[in-house]
């Protein structure tokens, strides 16, 4: 009678049921658990852990098995079945389920097989993931420009520095401000000065290096890290942007738009901190607009 009510139970559950024997061959399933290998209930039983897991493998269909080397997937597969008494684990299917699957074993080597579908679960905890992902780049990312902003920018050139130091590299820091950008704006519009502004970031970019840390430090003014690169070298890549800028012109509704930068550009000095490099930066910027805009100077070695 209990016999025959847990057979019942178990032949209408959602969740997959199986027994390997001693000899890994399977002497009991449930209709889920058939679903879940995509293997004909009466093909199935009797079948070997291993002829079930070539089937999938084979057919691609019911568990997903990736891999190029199937006899090293078995054997790793088979060190791992009855190492423990339980042991619980994911798998996912061809047809994009998730399943957390247990296998107890007996004293005997037989081992006990659950399977639940957990696909909801997993769907949720990826979205969950990508918002998080989404939320930390927004964190972290200028709206405008859609370069870092100032808030990453000072954790990451922090890191920087510390590395730098650590393995006594020379890193610049270029502090840049568009010319003339006021006039910009009151001459073409706002929305022409916030097109400027992307059009620079974009032609800046084409100048410098996948891992270069570049930002946007406030209004119209941005830094960049060069890291490994000292401030002789700095200079050229500093030049470099500022040709790139004159020989690209913005078009804003026909009308062409000339754009430079003026440069500040100030060495890493060991065990300097992030602020008196900035300061340090900032001044040569400051000298750079004095000195007629559009072009670089670099910072003097700190008396420090
Ligand atoms: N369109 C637009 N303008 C901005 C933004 N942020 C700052 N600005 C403008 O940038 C201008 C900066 O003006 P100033 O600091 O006088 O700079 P400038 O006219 O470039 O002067 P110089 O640097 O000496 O050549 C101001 O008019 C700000 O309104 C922005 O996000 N969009």
């Amino acid at each position: 009678m209990m016999h025959q009510m847990l057979a019942d139970f178990l032949s209408r559950s959602g969740d997959g049921y199986g027994i390997f024997n001693a000899d890994d061959r399977l002497v009991f399933s449930n209709p889920a658990l058939a679903e879940i290998f995509a293997i004909e209930p009466e093909r199935l039983h009797g079948m070997s852990f291993e002829q079930i897991i070539r089937c999938c493998h084979q057919q691609q269909q019911g568990l997903k098995i990736e891999t190029t080397d199937l006899d090293h997937w078995l054997l790793y597969a088979s060190q791992r079945r009855r190492s423990v008494p339980f042991r619980i684990f994911e798998a996912d299917t061809v047809d994009g389920n998730w399943y957390l699957m247990s296998e107890q074993c007996n004293s005997e080597g037989a081992i006990l097989l659950h399977a639940k579908d957990i696909t909801e679960q997993k769907r949720l905890q990826l979205a969950l993931l990508q918002t998080e992902q989404r939320l930390k780049n927004q964190a972290n990312t200028d709206e405008l420009t859609g370069i870092a902003n100032r808030r990453f920018f000072m954790h990451q050139a922090e890191k920087i520095l510390k590395h730098q130091d650590r393995i006594g590299a020379k890193c610049s820091l270029l502090m840049l401000d568009i010319d003339h950008f006021k006039g910009l704006n009151d001459h073409y519009g706002h929305l022409a000065g916030d097109r400027a502004l992307q059009f620079i970031c974009e032609q800046i970019r084409l100048q410098l290096r996948e891992y270069d840390l570049f930002a946007r430090y406030g209004g119209e003014e941005f830094v960049i890290v060069l890291a490994d690169i000292p401030a002789r070298e700095a200079v050229s890549v500093a030049e470099r942007i500022q040709q790139q800028l004159a020989t690209h012109v913005l078009h804003y509704r026909q009308a062409p738009i000339r754009l430079q930068v003026s440069i500040g550009i100030a060495e890493h000095e060991p065990e300097q901190s992030l602020n008196v490099l900035l300061q340090r930066a900032d001044q040569a910027l400051y000298q750079a607009k004095a000195a007629g805009k559009n072009c670089c100077v670099v910072a003097r070695a700190s008396t420090l």
